[in-house]
């Protein structure tokens, strides 16, 4: 083992800067067909995957890969699978939800430009992980961790990202060759966007509310 490093400083942030974190965390938005269709700028997707490979992970496992797909014969297979289990979930919802569920546009994997799978490799860093031994899924939580990562730098980029889950993800991981040890954990829609809402798309079509923090938080011990 090397001799233990000390810490350097914390760098602190001034107000400014904090301010412009949570302005990107407030504006942040699920996209789904708002995309621009021009590419993304390399250099700036680079620093979205920086931003994701930056994420906490446990045991510093790191076990995310990311499936740049950009062809659109890939992306109308992916689109169909999306298209059969959107059905099927129509079906799930009672009557009265059901045209209002079939009126919402919730992917955009041919509109945007490039689509994206993040994936969470469950063997990487072998048997034996730090803070995984009680809690194996730990890997796919630090993966989301990532993604959220993404979200955040995409938006600060000017890109919208959607994360799509609608879909039977055995047969996804089929179309992209992704090995049964690996599992998919995301996939994701980006591309440029000239407009954003400004809260939820789901809340402003009246789908679902926001709920209040205060009702949330608790002190001690569970409430009802
Ligand atoms: C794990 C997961 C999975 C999905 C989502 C999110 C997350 C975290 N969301 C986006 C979701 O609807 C959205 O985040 C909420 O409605 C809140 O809106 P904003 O993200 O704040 O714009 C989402 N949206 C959509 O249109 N189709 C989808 O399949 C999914 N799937």
């Amino acid at each position: 083992m090397p001799k233990s490093p000390a810490p350097e400083t914390a760098r602190e942030f001034n107000p400014d800067e904090r301010a412009a974190l949570y302005d990107i965390i407030n504006a942040r938005r699920d996209v789904r067909n708002e995309f621009r269709s021009d590419p993304l700028d390399e250099a700036a997707l680079r620093r979205v995957l920086e931003a994701a490979h930056a994420a906490p992970s446990v045991g510093f496992m790191q076990p995310w890969n990311f499936i740049l797909i950009r062809e659109m014969a890939q992306r109308e297979k992916v689109q169909k699978l999306f298209a059969e289990a959107n059905d099927e979930a129509a079906e799930m919802f009672p009557d009265e939800r059901r045209d209002a569920y079939r009126a919402l546009k919730l992917e955009g994997i041919c509109n945007a430009p490039l689509n994206i799978a993040v994936t969470c490799d469950r063997t990487r860093g072998g048997k034996v992980i730090l803070g995984r031994t009680h809690n194996p899924e730990m890997d796919v939580y630090s993966t989301v961790c990532a993604v959220q990562n993404m979200w955040l730098a995409a938006r600060a980029e000017g890109i919208g990202m959607g994360w799509v889950s609608i879909f039977d993800h055995e047969i996804l991981k089929q179309i992209l060759g992704i090995p049964e040890h690996v599992e998919l954990v995301a996939y994701l829609c980006l591309g440029y966007v000239d407009k954003l809402f400004d809260q939820p798309e789901l809340a402003a079509r009246g789908w679902r509310q926001r709920l209040h923090l205060d009702d949330l938080i608790m002190q001690e011990h569970w409430t009802d």
